[in-house]
């Protein structure tokens, strides 16, 4: 059975050293990075209404400058987004009788709980944290495999993940205006994967790092409950301000693909706390595995040449997952 990190963490004083990466694996120099200000916090409220081409430009400007942006009254419910929130707390707090039947023995469950990270489980050293990774597509194996404690898991999953789906496509809407394609470019098969990516982050004695990276799918939406997440820009690391309730949306590398670098995916990384765990609830939105990506032809011209060559989604995935833990 394995040990997860959550049943042994607040016991120890220092990290073991099979959690301790390389040192070039590592960051140099000063992990924290101060809260910025200036990612934009964009209100949905007025989507619908006078406000919608300032919205608009809003994120399109936001994506530019940061590759991502945060955004409030979104539509879905502040109930919600804390119930699922205290779902996965208690999942974690769970005794570890509970939890070992989940194992991810057989990787094509649709439902899986690992320590460390999925890239690591067989290289070894583990990033420090706990994870759950959930595929939302309604399957009878993703029902079957989904746990069965807390006994409302699959009720609260299911209406996040329905809600979260809607906010992903209005997002993804707002950004075909914004490059000019057709509404709903990418509602079928560009978008069709979702899973739920749980993270918890117990406190750690000495603040190490999922290592700086890049999402591979093609929009994230992510939900913090205190700070940690930091993204890259322009040499510097930036933190990400926790906002109640706030989705942060990111920009990842099929984005930036299909609009042939007008958008950026956003370099991130997690920094551990010494004295508070962390959670997070990070939605994937990606292609479908089979789906061919490559740039929108309306998106490339003489004066904008094609930025990248087309690749099948699963084989991006399968070299992404191999050199990146997270
Ligand atoms: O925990 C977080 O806030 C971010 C995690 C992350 O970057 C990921 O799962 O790709
Ligand atoms: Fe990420």
């Amino acid at each position: 059975m394995p040990t997860y990190l959550s049943h042994w963490s607040t016991n120890v004083q220092s990290v073991p050293t099979n959690y301790v990466f390389p040192k070039d694996k590592r960051p140099e120099g000063d992990i924290t990075a101060p809260l910025c200000k200036d990612i934009p916090v964009i209100d949905l409220s007025q989507l619908d209404g006078l406000d919608h081409a300032e919205i608009i430009k809003q994120i399109m400007k936001a994506n530019k400058d940061f590759g991502m942006f945060q955004v409030i009254n979104h539509g879905v419910s502040e109930e919600l987004v804390d119930e699922t929130m205290n779902l996965f707390k208690e999942f974690f707090n769970m005794p570890a009788e509970d939890k070992a039947m989940y194992y991810p023995e057989d990787g094509t469950k649709g439902f899986r709980l690992y320590t460390g990270s999925l890239s690591s489980i067989e290289d070894g050293v583990k990033t420090w944290k706990d994870s759950v990774k959930h595929t939302c597509q309604s399957s009878e194996d993703n029902i079957e495999s989904s746990p069965k404690k807390p006994a409302r898991y699959q009720d609260v999953v299911g209406a996040y993940s329905a809600e979260v789906r809607k906010l992903s496509l209005k997002i993804l809407d707002m950004i075909c205006e914004g490059l000019g394609v057709e509404l709903g470019y990418f509602e079928d098969e560009l978008s069709q994967l979702q899973q739920l990516v749980v993270h918890q982050y117990p406190a750690c004695p000495d603040p190490s790092l999922v290592s700086g990276h890049t999402d591979p799918h093609l929009l994230t939406l992510l939900q913090q409950d205190i700070d940690g997440l930091q993204i890259f820009k322009d040499g510097q690391w930036l933190g990400v301000e926790p906002i109640p309730h706030a989705f942060v949306i990111m920009i990842c590398d099929q984005l930036e693909i299909i609009s042939n670098g007008k958008l950026k995916s956003v370099q991130h990384r997690v920094v551990t706390n010494t004295s508070a765990a962390r959670t997070s609830l990070v939605t994937f939105i990606s292609p479908s595995l089979e789906s061919v990506i490559e740039p929108e032809k309306a998106l490339v011209r003489a004066s904008e040449p094609t930025q990248f060559k087309p690749c099948r989604f699963k084989e991006y995935l399968d070299i992404q997952m191999a050199n990146h833990p997270y």
